[in-house]
């Protein structure tokens, strides 16, 4: 188990490190446009987890969200305090 910014950190480690393999490298790599796809979609997929499916498949679903929408920060640079003077 891990919390949301132990996995930012973890996957700002693989941007820098780029380990063969990881699927997070070649998200990045794949860019911003489908970065941004991936967050939709994930979204999409939460709402409908919300509606039609039990609490662990929905909780699934969300972290699924997180991990995409870290992905697109990290590719677009954001670090979490840009985000967290926001909240
Ligand atoms: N938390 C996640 C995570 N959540 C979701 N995903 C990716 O998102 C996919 C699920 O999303 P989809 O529903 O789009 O499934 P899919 O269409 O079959 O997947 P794709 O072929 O589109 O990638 C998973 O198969 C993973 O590829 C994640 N990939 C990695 N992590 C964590 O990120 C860290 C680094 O991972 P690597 O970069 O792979 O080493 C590790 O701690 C991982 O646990």
């Amino acid at each position: 188990m891990k919390t949301f910014d132990e996995l930012f950190a973890e996957l700002s480690d693989r941007a820098r490190t780029r380990p063969e393999g990881s699927g997070t490298v070649a998200a990045l790599d794949a860019g911003v446009h489908a970065q941004g796809k991936k967050v939709l979609e994930e979204a999409g997929e939460v709402w409908i987890a919300a509606e039609h499916e039990d609490d662990e498949h929905l909780a699934e679903e969300v972290s699924q969200l997180l991990y995409r929408v870290q992905v697109l920060m990290i590719g677009r640079g954001l670090t979490l305090d840009d985000v967290y003077r926001y909240l």
